[in-house]
């Protein structure tokens, strides 16, 4: 087999980091190919590319790719707890667990849809104060869905101008931004000795203490009453004690469910599923307010089919395919996740021409899937009808990855699914939304972090009249 390619010499401690930016990509891949080493500080990195590889190897190489890589966000944020840093048998229990937990939740009296509208309608009354005056969006739906997993969480919810929301969300934006400015730190782990915590290695544990702390709070042990026999929950906290205490009732210690592993799976949760949709959410409406035809068909669709007096219902989905269509399309368009959350080889992975090397992380470039140009021919063109056919129905293609693929994809895609569909569709529903200034359009192109995230824009959302 052949050394796999690198982009350049590899300077002594840095590697490829000097070289290394998210736009650079694309570039890189040409150049290439689909496959590629990377030497990022102290970690030997394979970055994958396009759809076959990546299928490729994180389907069929699944069991040797459980392990998380030993960096800072798993080492010092996660503490090697909890579903997204576990591996091995311990990840497959939590997920295990966490997946048939999220499936019951929307099954049946679908408590998931409940929640998500009522917050919907909270969203929209909240907007509607605004009384068409421009507004940033994204502060407001942060909130909400926040509110959805908290729900999910712990059956709670915040208001609007809750000093505990505020505060929570601050923490939420300050780790971000740190996690993208102190990146650093993933690849050096030296670097947290720095003088001045020039790196933020000290800020960052302080964030992730308070909101452990905060989490704690809000789980509320001592007052959860356990009850062994209990099979239905309404939220993730009282489901996992229960089989917490279950296990210990059976005597059974080789576990992963106990109080490490609860509280980095619910910061975990947090942090892989609010950003990432309220993103989404205001992608959306960045889209709207630059495509207004779009905007015009997305409203006369949802009126043909539901009206303006009821909100959308999951149920209406397979009627709205235009919409559909839209959420497809901006998921594809805004890249939310440009990488997946990266691997470890356990083991040498062969594949035709190369060999992935046991101990290397690896990264998944999701977007070189979703920007492929012979994937998608005009990949730089917002066109949700790229997704229909010339009868209107909605085409799957397997290249919308935004949620990554395989078994260990994102735990949360059918939840986040249902956000979007309800959430836009309310917004859809209930405003236009214009540019701040006629004429002055927001500009389509976004911040890029662990991320991408809107610039900054205000809209004008105007009540649609009946
Ligand atoms: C539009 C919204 C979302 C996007 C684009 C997104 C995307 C992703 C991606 C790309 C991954 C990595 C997959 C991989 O490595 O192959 C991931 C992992 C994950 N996501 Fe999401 N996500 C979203 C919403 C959510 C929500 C709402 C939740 C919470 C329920 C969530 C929870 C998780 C968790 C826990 C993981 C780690 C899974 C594991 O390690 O087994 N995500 N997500």
């Amino acid at each position: 087999r052949n050394p796999l390619p690198t982009p350049g010499l590899a300077l002594p401690i840095v590697g490829h980091l000097h070289l290394f930016r998210i736009e650079q990509l694309p570039a890189w891949r040409k150049r290439l190919g689909d496959i590629y080493s990377l030497q990022l500080g102290s970690f030997p990195c394979v970055m994958l590319n396009g759809y076959d590889l990546i299928f490729k190897v994180l389907l069929k190489q699944h069991e040797s790719l459980l392990e998380r890589p030993n960096n800072f966000l798993h080492k010092d944020i996660f503490e090697h707890h909890g579903i997204a840093s576990l591996g091995g048998e311990h990840w497959k229990e939590q997920r295990a667990f966490l997946q048939s937990l999220l499936r019951a939740f929307g099954v049946g009296r679908n408590i998931m849809e409940e929640r998500i509208e009522r917050e919907a309608d909270y969203l929209l009354s909240t907007i509607d104060a605004a009384q068409g005056e421009p507004l940033d969006m994204s502060g407001l739906v942060m909130v909400s869905v926040n509110n959805v997993i908290c729900g999910v969480i712990f059956n709670k919810r915040f208001n609007q101008e809750d000093k505990i929301i505020v505060y929570w969300l601050g923490f939420v934006k300050r780790l971000f931004q740190l996690l993208v400015s102190s990146a650093a730190l993933n690849y050096f782990p030296i670097l947290k000795y720095a003088p001045l915590d020039i790196f933020h290695y000290k800020e960052l544990k302080s964030i992730s203490k308070s909101m452990r702390e905060t989490i704690w709070s809000w789980v509320d042990r001592d007052n959860r009453k356990i009850n062994l026999t209990d099979e239905a929950f309404e939220d993730i906290v009282q489901a996992f004690l229960t089989e917490m205490e279950r296990k210990k009732e059976k005597g059974i210690v080789n576990t992963s469910m106990n109080e490490a592993n609860l509280m980095s799976t619910l910061l975990s949760l947090f942090i892989a599923g609010s950003e990432t949709i309220a993103n989404t959410i205001v992608f959306a409406v960045l889209y709207m307010v630059n495509f207004p035809h779009l905007q015009d068909q997305l409203f006369r669709e949802i009126d043909d089919v539901i009206g303006i007096d009821r909100p959308p219902s999951i149920l209406d989905k397979s009627k709205l395919k235009f919409f559909s269509a839209f959420i497809m399309e901006t998921q594809r368009f805004a890249r939310v996740v440009p990488i997946a959350i990266d691997r470890q080889a356990t083991k040498d992975i062969h594949l035709d021409d190369y060999t992935i090397p046991k101990g290397s992380t690896v990264m998944v470039n999701l977007d070189s899937v979703l920007r492929d140009e012979s994937a998608w021919g005009d990949p730089d063109i917002f066109r949700p009808d790229r997704f229909l056919d010339a009868d209107g129905s909605v085409i799957v293609k397997k290249e919308l990855i935004p949620f990554g693929i395989g078994k260990r994809n994102c735990l949360g895609d059918a939840l986040a699914s249902m956000e979007l569909f309800l959430f836009i569709g309310a917004l859809v529903q209930k405003f236009e939304f214009l540019p701040e200034k006629d004429n002055e359009l927001p500009t389509l192109v976004p911040n890029v972090g662990i991320t991408r995230v809107p610039k900054p824009f205000k809209v004008r959302a105007i009540r649609r009249q009946k």
